[in-house]
């Protein structure tokens, strides 16, 4: 195999199908199961988009009802699940709080039927996990910050739809509709995006026969780092650097002269702008206004209009919803968090489609490690001795 066949990260490279969801770059769309993204974000609440990622059309009003009612049940923090976080130190990263609580929740499942070890994956079984982990998310995301705050525990509401509710369990107030709008507008923005790296994880893990809830344990791992969802709280971490507007091109031309990343912008996929930039930069726009914040929004313009002119690199989805969560009154690092709150969903749909038509992922290499070699020219003690010769940083 020669270098110029290798598509470094799968760049460019169509590994299945999906009838999930459909990211096109030259349109600039994003299709959630044939439904573009903005009208879902401007008409349905969250819990009508979870329904069409798992079962491919938006939900009828029994439907809609039954699916509510079902996360309603699951809604509170489970007492396992508590003493596990409970356990951790303040300090740890909510991304390893939520995945040690997923994991736990994994360990223990019995919804959808079966015992505590039998996660065969029928379709049933997997759909009642995807429902218990979208109904238990909110709850574990909400503890997170309340213990980090130093503050109690808030139990979930039953009158309250999935994006006040899950407002109510963080911050122990109703939220107010116009905020309440935003989020659940987040929340539909996040929830998919075909063969992303944590999805793509998911379907690997799948693969292999594991179970759903070790699918998304891993995909809450990849989801961490900054090229990915980690971004959302990157972007939190830059405004902060940079304080205000005015601020904007010497930050910025001192971060390019030092080669930084500056996350929330770019995309592996996008490269004329993300599809959902528009509509979440509009629930910013209506938060600023909320909350009358206009310097968040002069920020956020001057660095975006400084980076675009100078570098044609475009904003995604995670730099209007950094300031966003913000606004609303997350802490920054609570931030990628609600992405996994989100992005389950995804995941979960992904999950399915991929036990549904399944065939072991396992791509190729080329090897370009040293000759083939043989034990009988090697002498343990010269190799300890070129490990201890070798330079502190190579070692
Ligand atoms: C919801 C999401 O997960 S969206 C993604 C969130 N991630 C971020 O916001 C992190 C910042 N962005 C990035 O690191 C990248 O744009 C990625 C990882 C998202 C996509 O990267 P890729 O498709 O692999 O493109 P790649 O990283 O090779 O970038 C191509 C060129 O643009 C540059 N570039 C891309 N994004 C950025 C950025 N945010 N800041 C500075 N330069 C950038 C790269 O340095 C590279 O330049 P070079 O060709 O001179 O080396
Ligand atoms: O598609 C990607 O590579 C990253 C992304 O925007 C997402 O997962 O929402």
């Amino acid at each position: 195999m020669t270098e110029t066949e290798i598509k470094k990260g799968l760049a460019g490279v169509v590994v299945d199908t999906t009838a999930v969801s459909k990211v096109n770059p030259e349109t600039n769309s994003l299709l959630y199961r044939g439904y573009p993204v903005q009208e879902l974000a401007a008409t349905q609440p969250f819990e009508a988009v979870a329904y069409l990622l798992w079962h491919g059309e938006l939900p009828t009003d029994s439907q809609l009802a039954a699916l509510r009612a079902e996360e309603r049940a699951q809604r509170a923090l489970a007492d396992n699940v508590r003493a596990a976080i409970d356990l951790l130190p303040l300090e740890a990263h909510p991304m390893d709080e939520v995945r040690t609580a997923v994991s736990v929740i994994g360990a223990s499942d019995t919804a959808g039927g079966g015992s505590v070890l039998d996660a065969s994956g029928s379709p049933e079984q997997n759909l009642a996990r995807s429902v218990h982990l979208y109904a238990a998310l909110p709850a574990i995301v909400a503890y997170g910050q309340r213990r980090r705050r130093g503050q109690e525990l808030v139990p979930p509401r039953d009158d309250l739809d999935y994006a006040a509710n899950f407002l109510w369990m963080t911050f122990g107030e109703e939220a107010d509709p116009v905020v309440v709008d935003a989020f659940n507008r987040s929340m539909i923005l996040y929830a998919e995006h075909s063969f992303n790296a944590s999805t793509f994880t998911a379907r690997v893990i799948t693969s292999t026969l594991s179970d759903l809830t070790s699918a998304v344990v891993g995909a809450i791992g990849a989801l961490k780092g900054p090229l990915h969802g980690g971004a959302n709280e990157a972007v939190m971490h830059i405004f902060d650097e940079i304080g205000s507007a005015e601020n904007v091109v010497p930050w910025l031309e001192t971060a390019l002269a030092e080669k930084r990343k500056i996350m929330g912008f770019g995309h592996r996929v996008y490269k004329h702008g993300d599809s959902r930039v528009p509509t979440m930069k509009a629930a910013l726009d209506t938060l600023v206004a909320h909350y009358d914040r206009p310097e968040v929004a002069a920020l956020y313009d001057a660095l975006e209009h400084e980076f675009v002119s100078r570098k044609g690199i475009y904003p995604n989805l995670d730099y209007p919803s950094g300031p966003a969560y913000n606004l609303i009154g997350f802490d920054t690092l609570t931030f990628t968090p609600l992405f996994i709150a989100s992005r389950v969903t995804g995941w979960t749909a992904h999950i399915m489609e991929q036990t549904a038509s399944n065939a072991l992922i396992r791509p190729l290499s080329a090897y370009n490690g040293p000759d083939e070699r043989h034990i009988d020219g090697y002498v343990p003690d010269a190799t300890a001795q070129a490990i201890t010769d070798r330079a502190p940083e190579q070692a």
